[in-house]
């Protein structure tokens, strides 16, 4: 890390997540930040950012300190090393380019010093990038926020932004290092005075806690079509589906020695007040035709359940339906290729 009085940051996807983190990081003065963009680049490059923000209020032209249209190579622009590079693309390791591909270009294989914050939802997405960049420390971001980029550029943050940030268990770095990291991107992230950004040393319990809502409510609203209001209104929608569901992630919890509070469930179920009709990310994606994050928020805890003997006949049924709600995706993108349609010649 630099000594300079701003830390260096790189924030790649500025959609709903990424944009409120650049905008928490500038406005505390702590952080000069670069935002990778895809889709939404010239927009944001030409008029910035609109964001309507419970946190911030209204911002018309908001511009982080720089925005690029792809990951800088620091090595062939001479670029100093990120002290921080925060990841907040949706994480599909189902369809390229994986994220270690991505981060290469900004992350050298034997960096030492530039810290990676995984802000995205899921379980097991260290596992990939500690293989990557072994020596590489990398911090887990648990987000609470609600948020969502309506059109390209236009953000709306209609939850406030809470932050969990700690290490993931690493085998090869010491502990102490990613626990003083994960104290100053908490001190750089909530010094802006509007942000609740903490740290955490369970970074397991928060991600399993987090799945009780996310590989449940995620993937049956998304096939549903139903927000969480509706589908607490809907015949069936909990008793049947969700709190069946929802056990099952808190068993396998269990037996991977994660203990979650008695009442998890219900907490969760009731977390959305019914009425503000809230679309999880895994529907609003289905209904922009986007690729979901069905592997990393059902896909591994199901498999990590499954593998310590846990039944999980619920989980199985959404992870296979949510595979093929992919496949149509793909489909739909030329990604796979399908045998001719044959008319039947009638004798
Ligand atoms: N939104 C929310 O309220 C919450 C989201 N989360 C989690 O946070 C993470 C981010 O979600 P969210 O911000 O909602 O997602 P969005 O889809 O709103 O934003 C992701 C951004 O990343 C960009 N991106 C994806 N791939 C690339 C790439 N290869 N190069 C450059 N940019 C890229 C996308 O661009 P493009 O438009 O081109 O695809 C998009 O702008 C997810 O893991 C999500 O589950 C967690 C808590 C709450
Ligand atoms: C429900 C929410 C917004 C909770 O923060 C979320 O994590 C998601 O939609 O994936």
């Amino acid at each position: 890390m630099t000594d300079s009085p701003k830390k260096n940051v790189l924030v790649i996807g500025g959609g709903a997540v990424g944009a409120i983190a650049a905008l928490n990081l500038e406005q505390g003065g702590l952080a000069a930040v670069t935002v990778v963009l895809r889709s939404n680049y010239h927009v944001v490059n030409e008029f910035g950012y609109d964001i309507e923000s419970c946190d911030h209020g209204v911002l018309k032209g908001w511009k982080p300190t720089h925005v690029r249209a792809e990951v800088p190579d620091i090595t062939k622009e001479s670029l100093k090393p990120y002290d921080y590079i925060i990841c907040t693309t949706k994480n599909i390791p189902d369809i390229p380019p994986s994220l270690s591909s991505l981060l290469s270009p900004a992350l050298p294989y034997e960096n030492t010093t530039a810290v990676l914050v995984l802000i995205q939802n899921g379980l097991n997405i260290e596992k990939p990038l500690q293989d990557a960049f072994p020596t590489t420390p990398i911090l887990s971001g648990v987000s609470l926020i609600g948020s969502a980029e309506i059109r390209p550029g236009k953000i709306i943050q209609d939850d406030h932004d809470r932050l969990l940030v700690g290490p993931f268990q690493n085998r090869s770095l010491a502990s102490v290092l990613q626990i003083e990291a994960s104290l100053d991107f908490v001190k750089i992230y909530k010094a802006g005075g509007k942000t609740n950004c903490t740290y955490s040393p369970d970074v397991e319990h928060d991600r399993w806690r987090k799945l009780v809502y996310n590989a449940c409510l995620n993937p049956i609203c998304a096939i549903t079509g139903l927000d969480t209001g509706r589908i607490r209104l809907a015949d069936g929608g909990i008793e049947g589906l969700v709190r069946p569901a929802m056990e099952e992630i808190v068993a396998a919890a269990k037996q991977k020695g994660v203990l979650l509070a008695p009442d998890v469930v219900d907490v969760m179920i009731g977390i959305d007040p019914l009425e503000i009709y809230l679309s999880p990310s895994m529907l609003a994606d289905v209904r922009k035709n986007n690729f979901i994050e069905f592997e990393n928020l059902l896909g591994e805890p199901l498999r990590e359940g499954k593998a310590l003997g846990v039944p999980m006949p619920t989980l199985e049924v959404l992870y296979n339906i949510c595979k093929t709600i992919q496949w149509r995706t793909k489909e739909a993108r030329n990604m796979v290729e399908i045998p001719p349609k044959k008319s039947v010649v009638k004798s």
